[in-house]
């Protein structure tokens, strides 16, 4: 009969006495009736029910997740954490459990995580084995420790040093329950001989990483031969689970110190909220069958331990109970790890998607570069010559078209302008001095066809430089520099030989020079009239020119007429001159654009890609290291997740029929 309740006991119905529920599940927990059934309290009983076969799934589905690593990425697992201070008895308890001789003794034994899948099988030969750095060891019961000393030593090294590196003991065993723990090393406070200064730390930094995460539920191996407050191991759990909620305390060498034993788990001064199971391991060479017996007698008549409540004692307790606890946590995590799954995988494959393409070959290489030439062709299409400025709705440079024609207004303002500012020289002088020159023997009424070149040149180089200055202005962003270089060169090339040109001919075919010259002559009358009387005023209104003072030409009655002749008609021609210089220019940029965009660019980047005997499609090939880098991280990371989803989508599809 029962003697005593533990006030912080889980009881095995699935409730804890705080009220918190840890076997049934709530909402958001995956429909685990299969974990939810009473499991009879039987210390006699094997400690494989049929309990056992209907959680392995789950199990199993953690134990591959973990295998494959997937705490790697953040997702962290519902695992049962052994601590404890050193020699508290750890590795003792998981013997116990699972019938095998581990590493025991005084001073440091784990020096690795140590990660023990237990597995009920029926065979009744074992099966052990041991995965460590990728590789599989099988092993017995007999060398079971050699075993493990010597993974440890090839871990960790062959001295007292201490590793991170988990090594993972799988026994396959008829009767063992179905049951995944890490235990880790005992904590030291004093560096034994041989252990490194730092031993503490290093210690008590792996113990933090696995009992930090909620998942983790803390098994605190005590030992009943010291101060519960005084352990380490208490200190460390407090630390991260406060209410003491994910704790579970075994106490161990309860055989070697029962005084008091009893007060001191009923009075729970360390807070442990899942209770406490006291237990005998196996003491010298004792079998382990010989061992339980021990213990069942031991809590059964002993004065002072036979009056602990028997749901608080002995290893088929403590086996019962973390096997309802395991699945208890798996259930409750299992939707979380599987949200976490797809959406970590989810975030990797879009940003895997969104880094640049890897050209793994000659042919990916050039297709991404006809890619980019054709793309890039495109898009100066749609900014030269169609006017099409989405890609740049607000970058108003980059709206080329509407830019070259403000451009070319501009240019023939100027031209204007260049034109005017030349005529400084009074009405007709500039005109008279050159026909004066021009003399020669011939018919006087006939206009020396030198002096209109001489007066064209003159007016033409005034405004050469213009042209030229417009060329050097128009250029296009994000086109190659040297390209737009080369552009510049030819065009101002061009521009030079129509100002050439244009110096040295006189030729129009448009009518327009021969009406305006008429129109221009009309004025002649008028002027004439000024002229022929020296006493009317010297002022005279001029269409095209405006009000003119003309009396400095009274001195020159017979070159007079010749030369109004000659400034009316370099006017029309000027005209004829300037429209022209627009016109070419206007022509020869929408050439030169549509020869960059369809030809020059793609001969240009092809020289660029090209050049140096063609080591621009290798260097295409190349990657940075750190974009090589972060590929091959999220790679690696997407196969991992994808290998895991897959293993927990098959374990909710196999709920869910069983569910059905
Ligand atoms: N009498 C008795 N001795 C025990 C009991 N449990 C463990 N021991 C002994 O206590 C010593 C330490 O036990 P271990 O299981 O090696 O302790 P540990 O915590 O794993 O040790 P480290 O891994 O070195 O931290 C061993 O000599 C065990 O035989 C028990 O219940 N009763």
């Amino acid at each position: 009969m029962a003697l005593v309740s533990n006030a912080g006991l889980l009881q095995l119905n699935g409730k804890a006495s705080d009220g918190e529920d840890y076997s049934s599940a709530d909402d958001n927990v995956l429909p685990l009736s299969v974990v939810l059934e009473e499991t009879p309290l039987s210390v006699h009983a094997p400690l494989v029910t049929s309990f056992n076969d209907r959680i392995r799934p789950l199990l199993d589905a953690v134990d591959k997740l973990r295998h494959l690593k997937v705490m790697q990425e953040g997702i962290q697992l519902p695992t049962i954490v052994v601590v404890g201070d050193q020699s508290s008895g750890k590795s003792s308890v998981l013997e116990s459990l699972a019938g095998i001789n581990l590493p025991r003794g005084q001073g440091i034994c784990t020096r690795v995580p140590l990660i023990m899948r237990l597995q009920h099988h029926p065979d009744p030969h074992p099966e052990l084995f041991l995965e460590f750095f990728g590789k599989t060891v099988p092993t017995d019961e007999t060398n079971i420790s050699n075993a493990i000393n010597d993974a440890t030593n090839e871990i960790a090294g062959g001295g007292k040093g201490i590793s991170n590196t988990p090594l993972t003991l799988v026994v396959k065993k008829n009767g063992v329950p179905d049951l995944t723990m890490v235990d880790l090393p005992g904590i030291t406070r004093v560096p034994v001989h041989g252990q490194p200064d730092d031993i503490y730390e290093q210690i008590s930094g792996i113990i933090m990483e696995y009992i930090k995460p909620e998942e983790s539920i803390i098994l605190n191996v005590l030992s009943a031969t010291v101060d519960f407050p005084t352990c380490e191991s208490i200190r460390m759990s407090q630390r991260v689970d406060k209410t003491g909620l994910r704790t579970l305390a075994v106490v161990t060498k309860a055989d070697k110190a029962p005084e008091g034993l009893l007060e001191k788990v009923t009075a729970d001064d360390v807070n442990i909220g899942l209770g406490y199971v006291c237990v005998r391991n196996r003491i010298g060479d004792e079998s382990y069958e010989d061992a339980r017996m021990e213990e069942a007698k031991l809590f059964d008549t002993h004065p002072l331990l036979s009056k602990i409540d028997k749901s608080m004692v002995s290893i088929p307790v403590l086996a019962q109970k973390l096997v309802q606890i395991q699945a208890t946590i798996i259930s409750k995590c299992l939707p979380e790890i599987v949200r976490k799954i797809g959406d970590k995988l989810n975030m990797n494959i879009s940003e895997l998607k969104k880094m640049p393409k890897h050209l793994s070959s000659v042919t990916d290489a050039m297709t991404a570069f006809l890619q980019i030439i054709g793309s890039s062709k495109e898009s100066l299409r749609k900014i030269l010559v169609r006017g099409e400025f989405e890609e740049y709705p607000d970058e108003k440079r980059m709206h080329c078209t509407a830019r070259l024609a403000e451009m070319l207004n501009q240019y023939s303002v100027e031209l204007q302008t260049g034109a005017e500012n030349d005529s400084s020289e009074k009405f007709l002088m500039e005109e008279i001095t050159v026909l004066e020159e021009a003399k020669g023997i011939g018919l006087p009424n006939f206009l020396p066809r030198t002096a209109f070149l001489t007066i064209l040149q003159r007016k033409v180089k005034a405004i050469s430089g213009t042209p030229i200055d417009f060329v050097a202005k128009s250029s296009t962003r994000r086109a190659a520099q040297n390209l737009i270089a080369k552009m510049k060169e030819r065009s101002t090339q061009v521009v030079t030989d129509i100002v050439e040109m244009e110096k040295l001919t006189d030729y129009t075919c448009d009518p327009e020079y021969m009406m305006v010259w008429r129109k221009l002559m009309e004025n002649q009358n008028a002027f004439n009239t000024v002229m022929n009387n020296n006493y009317n005023p010297s002022n005279i209104l001029m269409e095209g020119f405006g009000e003119i003072d003309v009396g400095h030409l009274r001195p020159y009655p017979n070159v007079r007429d010749e030369a109004f002749d000659l400034k009316m008609r370099i006017t029309a021609y000027w005209k004829i001159v300037l429209k022209r210089l627009v016109d070419c220019m206007a022509l020869h940029l929408l050439f030169s654009i549509q020869m960059l965009v369809n030809k020059d660019m793609e001969r240009e980047i092809v020289n660029e890609v090209m050049g140096c005997g063609g080591g621009g499609v290798e260097q295409m090939l190349e990657e940075s290291p750190s974009v090589a880098g972060k590929r091959e991280r999220l790679k690696k990371s997407i196969k991992l997740l994808k290998e895991s989803k897959e293993v927990v989508a098959k374990i909710i599809d196999r709920i869910t029929i069983n569910e059905d």
